[in-house]
Parts: structure tokens; sequence; C-alpha cells
């Protein structure tokens, strides 16, 4: 396991990724070191986990073990230009960014560079994230493992065939987002019903949470798990049957597919 961690760019994802690491006790919290182009974004999450600011990226690669760069793709380019020349040949670099592939990313390092791309997504926040691993041919087996164990004490990490990368965007990486907006949807219909607010969200998130542990948990198809709510001419299949007339399945998949065309075109 990597002894050092960084992080670059402490954005949405790169917080999501630091408080899951701290609270899984993964890595100790001073041996993760943070920089952001605007250090207070940095020295706030700093305050929060105790882990440690650098003054610089060059800092940064030197420190780091496993480096992860969690910056817009767009800047990326200028981003791995400040960590290039320091980052230690040994050293892991994680680039968590859509659309960037392992190639690009070569390019802009070296070709010998040991490069993981991995997509998460938020909720290693509160430990159930979900991410893909691939890396390139510089990584040893080991070394993937110690990024699949970095992801894992945060939630689920697998390693995936970079061309799945797309499909994996648009579903688990995208997601979440999705997901809250079914959870603010099933709450405003309840709040619709006279269900105050607050109630609402809390039932509407713990049943997202309950049904997705049932999925995972019963490994049981999805229809079949369905099938068991929908009592003969009860009241779930009158939903159901609202659901499919407003094209629910078609839309959830042309929003997988949306993201996943997108990431291919970053
Ligand atoms: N958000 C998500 O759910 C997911 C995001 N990703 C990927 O993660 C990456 C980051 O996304 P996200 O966290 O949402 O974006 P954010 O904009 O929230 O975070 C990026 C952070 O990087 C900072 N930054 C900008 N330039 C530099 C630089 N040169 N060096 C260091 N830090 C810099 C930004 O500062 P400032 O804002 O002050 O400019 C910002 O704080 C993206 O590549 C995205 O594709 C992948 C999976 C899921
Ligand atoms: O919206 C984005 O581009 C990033 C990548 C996956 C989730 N968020």
């Amino acid at each position: 396991m990597f002894q050092t961690i960084g992080v670059c760019g402490t954005g949405n994802m790169g917080r999501a990724i630091v408080k899951g690491l701290v609270a899984a006790k993964a890595i100790a919290a001073d041996h993760i070191y943070l920089y952001n182009i605007h250090r207070e974004k940095a020295e706030a999450l700093a305050q929060e986990t105790g882990a440690v600011v650098v003054d610089t990226p060059e800092e940064l690669a030197r420190r780091s073990q496993g480096l992860i760069m969690a910056v817009k793709p767009n800047i990326m380019e200028s981003a791995l230009e400040t960590v290039r020349e320091t980052l230690s040949t040994k050293s892991v670099l994680i680039s968590i960014a859509a659309g960037v592939s392992l190639e690009k990313l070569a390019f802009y390092t070296g070709p010998e560079t040991k490069i993981v791309r991995v997509m998460p997504n938020t909720p290693a926040m509160v430990g159930e994230g979900m991410a893909s691993v691939s890396p390139n041919i510089n990584v040893s087996e080991a070394e993937t493992a110690d990024v699949v164990a970095i992801f894992s004490s945060f939630g689920k990490a697998v390693v995936t065939d970079e061309k799945l990368i797309d499909a994996v965007c648009g579903l688990s990486g995208s997601g979440p987002a999705y997901v809250y907006m079914f959870i603010e949807a099933l709450a405003d219909g309840a709040v619709r019903e006279g269900m105050p607010r607050q109630m609402a969200y809390t039932f509407a998130a713990q049943t997202v949470l309950g049904a997705a542990k049932m999925v995972l948990e019963t490994g049981r198809h999805p229809g079949a798990l369905k099938d068991d709510v929908c009592s003969p001419g009860g009241t779930t299949i009158e939903a159901v049957k609202t659901l499919e007339e407003s094209g629910f399945r078609a839309a959830t998949m042309n929003a997988v597919i949306a993201s996943a065309e997108k990431n291919k075109s970053l």
C-alpha cells in the first residue's frame, strides 16, 4: 500500500476522495498531501481532515508515492506539466479526469510513467464510492492492487479495461446526479401528497438505499425484486404503468449514453 498520497485539485471529487480516505483510516491523514491552485481551498480541506497542504505541485509530486490528479480535463495537460519533472519514476500517477485517455496522459508525462486511470464517484465521501481502475503497461500488478486498495477503502473498486470507462462514466461516475434527481422527484411526489419535505427526503433516500442493498446483497435480478413489490391488482403496478408510459427506462438509458458519449468526446 502507498505510504503517501498526493491530491492535486481539491474540488468536489478531490475532497470526496480525501474525506473517504481519512474516514477509512486507509492512510494516515498527515501522509496525505494536498495542492490546489487556490491555496485556501486546500487549506479548508486540510483543516477538516488533518491532511497537509504543500506549496507547489513540484513538492506534491516529490512527496507522493501515489499522485491523484483531480483537476478538470481541460487543464490536465498544464497541471501535468508542473508535476512531470519531479514525479519519481517509482511513483504512480492516478488520473480521475473524464475523457483523458491513458495514451494522452502518457503523451503529457512521458512513455515510462506509471499511470492508472480511475473513474470514481462522489459517494466516496461517505464510504460508498464506486470506481473503475485501468492501469497502463508500466504499472505492476502489485501497484494496481495498491490503487484498488486505496479506492476500495471508501467503497468498491474494480480493475476494468480502459475501453469500458465511457460506460463507467455514464453509469457510476455521473450516476449519483441522476439518483439525486430521482430522490428529489420521489420526495416531491410525497410532498404533493402532504408529507413534510424533510421527512420525504429521509423516506426517499432510505428507499433508494434499501433497494440498492437488496440488489447487491440478494444477487437477485432487479426485475424479480420489482415483481415482489407489485401485488396483483395493487398500488405499485399502477405506478409502474405510469413510469413505463412516461418513458422512464428509455430516459434513464439515454442519460447513461449521453454521459458516456460526452466522455468519449472530451
Ligand atoms: N465531480 C465528480 O463527481 C467526478 C469528477 N471526476 C473528475 O474529477 C476531476 C475534478 O472534477 P471536480 O472535482 O468535479 O472539479 P472541481 O472544479 O470541483 O475541482 C477541481 C479543483 O482543481 C482546482 N484547480 C484548478 N487548476 C488547478 C491546478 N493547475 N492545480 C491544482 N488545482 C487546480 C480548482 O480550483 P478552482 O475551482 O479554484 O479553479 C478546483 O478546486 C475532473 O477531471 C472530473 O472529470 C471524475 C469522477 C466524478
Ligand atoms: O461531470 C463530469 O464531467 C464528471 C465526470 C463524471 C462525473 N462528473
